[in-house]
């Protein structure tokens, strides 16, 4: 018998499956305690959640005989996913089924922030006939800002379109095509947030969408600018939020997501301009249900040993399926999430080139390795090792893999090109006998770069004195430089400047560097993952 538990309020219609499978004996325990899910945990093959219990190491390592944790939902914040993945333990989410209501739930929020509904209705039932304060806003013509078009974002463009909103979008994945089909106008996260009159998010909260909203850009905003975040708690800088409202350039705000959850006494809710629910997105009948057959069904196949479809992490493995290609997995993942970093514009197409002795491998592992390490860059955990090339797909990225005995005379080269809609991104890198992983070229410039940590890269002209002033910005912000490489491809002409650094370089920085005469652009590289 498998024994599952759920500990987070699912659907029991939706666990059908579940509850009657003859292998299976399933306890629903609902609203634990740590100490009594730390108690428990041990019992228990497989665990069933929603976003309320909280999955830590210290949960995963007390489950001795968890092979499976299921998530009745999209985001795995609530998870310790490198604990799961470091203990063999699979993850799986149910990525589709609260996508409508969590659309309707976003426009609902929208609405009745623009019309002062939730304002209105509580001022009445204690009793106050008030009808001058609450005038609202129309939606008619007014420009909105979606900022992620995925699953969510276009459901939300589609009812805004039938509100005759126009409709400006950004998603990194987003093709021309496909604005078109939705009525959306392709515009940069700046024109956004500089244009819009309402800017709704959906994007997951990753290193790059982290306060993507914050003091600098609600500076830029219109005045009077409306504010929805149904995504993700972090995407919009709360801090920053409360003094833009305070300073009257957001006339309203609407949260269903907060920093810190739950979000009892955040100094945003005394506002009388912000429209919040808890976490409500995903609360309809129809979404728990979807949800719940989808994860039960995933988990009861995981336990049986038969195929799924949404593994969040990595911890299946065939490694005996590329025992020798184990070294590269990380430098490929670390090049895919360098071509991410320092390219723009719409991902189109990556091209992957494995020359030297690496060309008599069976590649295809590698290549997954490589197109997570591109993707998850704006996809988070959405895409692994499992479903690497099924996101590829889903989001119109075209790949392309050769192999070729020449290789430029290194015994192995790993060489990824990368197609946006903008430009074409070169990155190549290698396993060097007695050095481990290098990166060995960006754009066509030889370079001799450790792919970890945290890396400044600089494109610049050849000229004397450019380096010493990097150096110098860098040490006044107390940043220390740990490597330093620079290559060019002849005198005086362009050169590409990579510094291996040991912290972060904080934005003010970036910005002063790339002010600096002679440097052409400026890249804050993060390695770390
Ligand atoms: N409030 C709720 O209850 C609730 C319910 C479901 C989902 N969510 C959250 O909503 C978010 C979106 O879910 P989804 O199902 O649409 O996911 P999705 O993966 O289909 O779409 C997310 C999109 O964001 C884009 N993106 C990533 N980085 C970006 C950036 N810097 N700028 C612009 N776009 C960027 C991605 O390319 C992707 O297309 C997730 O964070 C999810 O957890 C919340
Ligand atoms: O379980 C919930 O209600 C939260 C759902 C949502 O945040 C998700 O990421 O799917």
């Amino acid at each position: 018998m498998f024994k599952v538990l759920v500990s987070d309020p699912i659907s029991d219609v939706g666990l059908k499956s579940l509850i009657e499978d003859p292998m299976v004996d399933l306890t629903i325990q609902t609203g634990l305690e740590k100490e009594q899910l730390l108690n428990i945990i041990g019992n228990f093959d497989a665990l069933l959640v929603r976003s309320q219990t909280k999955v830590t190491a210290e949960v995963i390592n007390a489950g001795k005989n968890l092979k499976v944790i299921g998530r009745a939902g999209v985001g795995v914040d609530n998870i310790d996913l490198d604990a799961a993945t470091d203990r063999g333990i699979l993850v799986i989410n149910a990525p589709d089924g609260n996508t409508i209501s969590t659309a309707e739930h976003a426009f609902a929020m929208l609405i009745s922030m623009a019309r002062n509904i939730p304002q209105a209705h509580g001022k009445l039932k204690h009793g106050v006939w008030d009808r001058k304060n609450f005038t609202g806003v129309e939606l008619n013509k007014k420009v909105l800002g979606v900022v992620g078009v995925g699953r969510i974002g276009a459901e939300v463009a589609k009812r805004a379109k039938a509100f005759n909103m126009d409709i400006l979008g950004f998603d990194p994945f987003m093709s021309q095509e496909r604005a078109e089909q939705l009525g959306i106008t392709l515009a940069s996260v700046e024109q956004i947030f500089e244009k819009a009159d309402f800017v709704t998010f959906h994007t997951p909260l990753t290193k790059e969408t982290k306060y993507m909203l914050d003091k600098p850009q609600f500076a830029k905003m219109k005045k009077g600018v409306r504010i929805v975040n149904c995504a993700r708690g972090g995407i919009v800088n709360e801090e920053a939020l409360y003094d833009a409202i305070k300073e009257g350039i957001v006339a309203g705000a609407a949260l269903d997501v907060f920093e810190e959850e739950p979000a009892v006494g955040n100094p945003l809710l005394e506002l009388p301009q912000l429209v919040a629910t808890p976490h409500l997105g995903a609360s309809t009948e129809e979404a728990q249900l979807n949800v719940a057959i989808d994860v039960a069904e995933e988990v009861a196949n995981v336990l049986h040993g038969k195929g799924f479809k949404n593994a969040v992490n990595l911890a299946i493995l065939p490694e005996e399926d590329f025992a020798e290609l184990k070294p590269y997995l990380k430098l490929g993942q670390k090049l895919g999430s360098l071509a991410a970093q320092i390219s723009t514009g719409r991902i189109e197409k990556l091209e992957i080139t494995y020359a030297g002795n690496i060309a008599d491998l069976k590649c295809e592992p590698l290549s997954r390795y490589i197109i997570r390490g591109l993707l998850s860059y704006h996809l988070a955990d959405d895409v692994n090792y499992i479903n690497a090339y099924k996101a590829a797909k889903s989001k119109h990225v075209e790949i392309v893999e050769s192999k070729t005995h020449t290789s430029k005379g290194f015994a192995n080269l790993v060489s990824i090109s990368v197609k946006t809609a903008n430009e074409y991104i070169q990155v190549a890198g290698s396993l060097l006998n007695g050095y481990g992983a290098k990166i060995v070229n960006i754009n066509g410039y030889t370079v001799d770069a450790n792919p970890v940590g945290n890396l400044l890269l600089a494109q610049h002209t050849d000229k004397p004195g450019i380096i010493g002033i990097v150096g110098t910005m860098l040490g006044e912000a107390d940043i220390n430089i740990a490597t330093m490489q620079v290559g060019r491809k002849v005198a005086g002409g362009d050169a590409v400047m990579v510094l291996g650094v040991d912290k972060r370089i904080p934005e003010d920085v970036v910005k002063k560097l790339e002010a600096v005469s002679g440097i052409n652009s400026i890249f804050n590289v993060d390695l770390q993952n």
